[in-house]
């Protein structure tokens, strides 16, 4: 996963209204931080890129990033309004992105609606994180559109005035701010830009603990929680909200890699989650979820069957598959079925690893792909990045991982004997 514009990104994109209190304010270690934030009278929009305050910078380069505008939808200019398209909630279109003469996408076209659970997949660097910030609105194309809810974004998300969608973006670690408890990091929105009470917010912050199936932690720092722990505090900070409005708007999630480097078990845990916070689901508490529909980039066989209902799969900068998710093991497409081997070897890179012990190291072992073959798999070379050679009864995959701290890459080099 590409971190983020190689910075920390506040954890929110507010809206302020001019109705609100004239000044937000935020608690740092028991003290109260005052911000003059609203007294236009209009909403303002304060852009997810700016660096927080040093002493508020997360300790691991991970971010949640929520983006909020309170606006009515009333006021909504809808460029486009598609007959039966009123359940469209984003909408990419033709979206062409390039890093200097790196081009990655190269028109990617597909809409999320309403209620669905999107899974993004593909090789590595084929885009899946960019068309994520698109979507997110950090990051314009350079050519085609994203609409939100029929109405056409023009830039970042910080320069427009989009308003009848709260997108929330989930990075892959938890990235909570150090300094700060965890009911001042669930809670930072709110005590930043909302008028309610801190009472208030302390039991809508235990209430969404709760929620994702933590309590009695709001007092902790981040040093004192466990790796899962964090992951649940940092998805309750992307679905708290305001729940004071007058309006409430529909959210939705996009999650980047959220069960990469995890074990199995943790994987499962976190897919769970990401189920139970959607409308379609049941949080901690018997509650229906508050996300009307997420987006998950996922290189994992596990999330694609636990968490998603649809795929969407990139290839060379192009969606050149998309159905759900049962359609996709059974699908013909050669390239879907190359690739299917692909994910599943990136499953069971935990697995791998375990076998071959330290890459490098020669070692090798068996692993089993997706149709339950054992696979020979050897390690041959260097310390981060290696080749495999992957062989089935059939057929034999040249691989080369690519694994850093907390991420594997796999690239097939060569096939020998074709795909099924
Ligand atoms: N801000 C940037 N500046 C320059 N190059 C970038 C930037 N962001 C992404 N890239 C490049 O664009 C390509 C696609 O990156 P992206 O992270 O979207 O791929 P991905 O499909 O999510 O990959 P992975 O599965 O490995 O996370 C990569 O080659 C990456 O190095």
């Amino acid at each position: 996963m590409v971190s983020l514009m190689g910075s920390v990104l506040f954890p929110t994109l507010n809206t302020w209204n001019g109705s609100s209190s004239s000044s937000s304010r935020f608690l740092v270690s028991g003290r109260r931080v005052y911000s003059d934030a609203s007294s236009s009278g209009h909403s303002m929009i304060a852009c997810a890129c700016m660096a927080p305050p040093r002493n508020l910078r997360a300790a691991d380069g991970f971010s949640a990033s929520k983006f909020n505008d309170s606006r009515n939808l009333e006021n909504l200019n809808v460029d486009q309004e598609l007959e039966g398209e009123s359940d469209v909630l984003i909408e990419c279109k033709h979206v062409y992105k390039s890093f200097g003469e790196k081009h990655i996408l190269k028109g990617v076209s597909f809409k999320i609606r309403h209620g669905e659970a999107v899974g993004i997949i593909g090789p590595s660097g084929t885009g899946k994180s960019t068309i994520l910030k698109i979507m997110a609105g950090l990051l314009t194309p350079d050519k085609g559109e994203v609409f939100i809810r029929g109405r056409r974004r023009h830039g970042l998300i910080s320069d427009d005035e989009i308003s009848g969608l709260r997108i929330g973006m989930v990075f892959q670690s938890a990235a909570l701010f150090d300094s700060l408890t965890v009911r001042e990091n669930v809670g930072f929105l709110l005590y930043e830009n909302s008028s309610m009470s801190e009472n208030q917010i302390a039991t809508l912050v235990s209430q969404t603990l709760a929620a994702v199936g933590l309590k009695g932690v709001e007092d902790r720092l981040p040093s004192e929680l466990s790796g899962g722990m964090k992951k649940r505090v940092a998805l309750a900070r992307s679905i708290i909200f305001d729940t004071t409005k007058d309006v409430i708007e529909p959210e939705v999630l996009l999650y980047d890699e959220p069960t990469a480097g995890l074990d199995p078990i943790a994987s499962t845990v976190v897919e769970d989650l990401i189920r139970s916070v959607h409308l379609k689901g049941e949080d901690a508490l018997g509650k229906p979820g508050k996300i009307a529909s997420y987006v998950v980039v996922t290189h994992q066989h596990s999330t694609i069957r636990r968490a998603v209902d649809r795929l969407l799969f990139l290839y060379e900068g192009k969606v050149v598959w998309q159905g759900m998710t049962h359609e996709f093991t059974t699908s013909s497409n050669p390239i879907v079925q190359q690739k299917e081997l692909l994910v599943e070897v990136g499953v069971v890179n935990e697995m791998s690893r375990t076998i071959l012990g330290i890459p490098g190291n020669g070692g090798g072992g068996l692993v089993r792909d997706l149709n339950g073959c054992m696979i020979f798999a050897f390690a041959q070379s260097c310390v981060h990045c290696f080749n495999m050679v992957a062989e089935t009864t059939a057929f034999m995959y040249k691989l080369q991982f690519c694994m850093s701290k907390d991420h594997l890459k796999i690239v097939v080099l060569d096939s020998f004997g074709g795909f099924p």
